[in-house]
């Protein structure tokens, strides 16, 4: 992938995400890991080389920034999926309060994102991204910006609703024990291209507790090695 200006961000990258499966991608900053996730979503074409995404697969995107419409309630920015897809007012209200209860959002419903707490927020913008049923869910670091508890609670939430729906998932992230905790496969990128991969072999639903085991901590050690190689 070549941008305009000349610069190339990525060379040789050969990636695919099975259905149902949640890949993660890390590496150091500027290697190109946001890149491929535009080129996923179908906002850049890519400039060399193929880049194929299931027929009329749904791809939805979370962001660090929830980008909630400030002016619309919880239930409201998660019902506006189904306006834009054109659901029937009763299935879309129907299917917003079923995705913000899984979140643990039902006492929430009515309130604004000025009115919720930064984790609060992102579970409302993850409930906006699996309400439309995703094949393919692209996660650009949406935990980066919040306290470590929230962190540990939105990890094992996703890691939950991931079991329970499996999506498939590319998902960005800077921590490498949040990418083995919730991935099947982590992607140790360095410069513009994957230098890596290392599969994660528990089955989900994941048990928080795992992040404490030895397996654990001797993998995030072998994921940690290969990045500062990689970097
Ligand atoms: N529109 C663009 N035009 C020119 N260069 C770009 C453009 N977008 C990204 N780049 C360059 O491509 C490279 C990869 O950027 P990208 O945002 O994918 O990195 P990243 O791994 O997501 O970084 P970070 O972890 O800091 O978010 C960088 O060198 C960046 O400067």
């Amino acid at each position: 992938m070549v941008f305009e200006d000349g610069t190339r961000a990525l060379t040789g990258i050969d990636l695919a995400v099975a259905p149902g499966e949640l890949v993660t991608l890390v590496g150091p900053s500027g290697c190109g890991k946001t890149t491929i996730l535009r080129l996923a979503a179908g906002l850049l074409a890519p400039t060399e080389g193929e880049l194929t995404v299931a027929a009329d697969a749904t791809t939805s995107f979370v962001f660090q920034d929830p980008t909630l419409l400030e002016w619309r309630t919880a239930l409201r920015n998660v019902e506006l999926v189904g306006e834009l897809r054109g659901l029937p007012r009763e299935e879309r209200r129907a299917r917003a309060l079923a995705g913000l209860d899984a979140v643990g959002l039902a006492d929430a419903t009515a309130k604004h994102p000025r009115q919720l707490s930064g984790g609060m927020r992102m579970r409302v913008s993850i409930a906006r991204a699996l309400v439309s049923e995703p094949e393919l869910a692209l996660f650009d670091e949406p935990f980066g910006a919040l306290d470590e508890i929230t962190r540990l609670h939105l990890q094992t939430l996703l890691q939950d609703l991931f079991a329970a729906r499996r999506f498939g998932a590319l998902f960005i992230t800077h921590s490498v024990s949040e990418a083995v905790y919730l991935s099947d496969r982590v992607l140790v990128m360095g410069p513009g291209t994957i230098a890596a991969e290392v599969p994660v072999p528990w089955e989900h639903p994941r048990s928080p507790e795992v992040r404490y085991t030895a397996e654990f901590a001797e993998l995030t050690g072998h994921v940690s090695r290969l990045l500062e190689e990689a970097s």
